[in-house]
């Protein structure tokens, strides 16, 4: 990639395509394209045909995606299988037809089965049935990795498909109905923790709610109670404050640093063509890359580890009326390290970051 080429990085406010603006940057690029949501509506064809026409970038990382935690997949099915198809079909069709130099394609681990072997392999996709909670975004996932690689295989494009494990990092989505746990959990133990220290004048502006004028205090501190055990946040019969992990706290995950996993993507946009990855077989399947550490945690651990670094004092339960989703879904790095890339942020110097960035945002 030339330092001076033309880049469209697709969802630059978001997680992961924020952090990969900020490496780009870094690392002396500087002609960038960028549309926001509002700008510019991925799921618009006529608008994506007009806005590819009309800039002609050179290298597009697509990083605009309806993403969300697990009771968002597994209650807005239509919405994550339809959008997703949407934005993909949208960007890269008209990345070929306009003739961009390679594109960056990132999907999920969601794309592997629900009891794939662990760790999991990149040739493991395909081999049995998906984690139902997040099938309809897996499928759109799917589908976006075998267009990509079949544009290669067509039309001697360069599109690579990335596999990200849990992300997380700056510009993380807190919204406890839709994102996933690691924000979560740092939100609602920072809420507990305010609410045991009687802090209700963060609480009340964290939830955006409006000073009750005329009314005595009691009353916002009932509408605020109110608003917190929405979310799992409760006070507690031993005079404590309990905070709701969703699910059994047995599943286990993997979490890479969202800056770590722009860095894979720079990286691979940098030293990793298709023809590198595809060699010389005639029938090509499984050519794209898992991003990942290879380490994992179980939800109760990580649950725990963010109590402590937030320093909440109060009790985590477990509702396992909440799903848990898949019980194990761990990458198989070894690809991305044969390639030259590992990543540095390990989870507690993660979580620890994350936390920092979440107070002083
Ligand atoms: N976060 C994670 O743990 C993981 C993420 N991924 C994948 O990584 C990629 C980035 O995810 P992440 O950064 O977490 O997601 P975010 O939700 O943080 O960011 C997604 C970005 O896409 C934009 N976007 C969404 N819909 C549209 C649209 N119709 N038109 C234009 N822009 C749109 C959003 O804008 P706006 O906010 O304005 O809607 C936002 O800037 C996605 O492909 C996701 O599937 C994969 C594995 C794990
Ligand atoms: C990366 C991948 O992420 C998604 O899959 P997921 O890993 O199941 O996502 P998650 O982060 O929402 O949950 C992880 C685990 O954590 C538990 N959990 C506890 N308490 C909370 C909680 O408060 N919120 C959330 N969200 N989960 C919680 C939860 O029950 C589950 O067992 C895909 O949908 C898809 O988006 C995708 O690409």
């Amino acid at each position: 990639m030339e330092k001076n080429a033309k880049i469209f990085v697709a969802g630059h406010r978001g997680l992961v395509g924020s952090a990969i603006l900020n490496n780009l940057k870094e690392k002396g690029y500087s002609n960038f394209v960028l549309r926001t949501h509002a700008e510019l509506d991925l799921c618009n064809q006529a608008a994506v045909v007009e806005f590819f026409d009309q800039e002609k970038p050179e290298y597009v990382f697509l990083a605009a995606a309806h993403v969300g935690g697990i009771v968002a997949n597994n209650l807005y099915r239509a919405d994550f299988i339809y959008r997703n198809l949407e934005i993909q079909n949208n960007v890269i069709y008209n990345s070929y037809r306009t003739g961009v130099k390679k594109l960056l394609f990132l999907g999920s681990t969601c794309i592997y089965p629900g009891l794939a072997p662990q760790p999991m392999k990149e040739d493991c996709l395909l081999t049995s049935e998906l984690e139902y909670t997040n099938e309809p975004y897996a499928l759109a996932k799917i589908a976006g990795l075998k267009m990509c690689e079949s544009f290669n295989l067509q039309y001697d494009t360069n599109y690579i498909a990335v596999m990200p494990t849990n992300l997380y990092g700056p510009n993380d989505n807190f919204n406890l109905e839709r994102s996933h746990v690691l924000p979560a959990l740092i939100r609602k133990a920072h809420l507990g923790k305010q609410l045991m220290d009687g802090n209700w004048e963060f609480i009340r502006k964290d939830f955006n709610l409006a000073p009750v004028e005329g009314v005595d205090g009691t009353a916002t501190q009932e509408q605020i109670l109110e608003k917190l055990n929405k979310y799992g946040i409760t006070l507690s019969l031993d005079g404590k404050v309990n905070i709701e992990i969703w699910g059994t706290g047995t599943p286990l995950r993997e979490f890479l640093w969202s800056e770590d996993m722009a860095d894979a993507c720079v990286f691979i946009m940098e030293h990793v063509d298709f023809k590198d990855l595809k060699g010389d077989s005639k029938e090509v399947r499984n050519c794209h890359i898992n991003i990942g550490t290879g380490k994992e945690i179980s939800i109760k651990e990580l649950a725990y580890l963010i109590a402590k670094k937030v320093g909440f004092n109060g009790n985590i339960v477990f509702n396992a009326d909440k799903p848990d989703g898949t019980m194990r879904k761990l990458t198989d790095p070894s690809k991305l390290h044969s390639l030259g890339w590992k990543h540095k942020v390990e989870l507690e110097e993660g979580v620890a970051m994350m936390y920092d960035w979440y107070i002083n945002k």
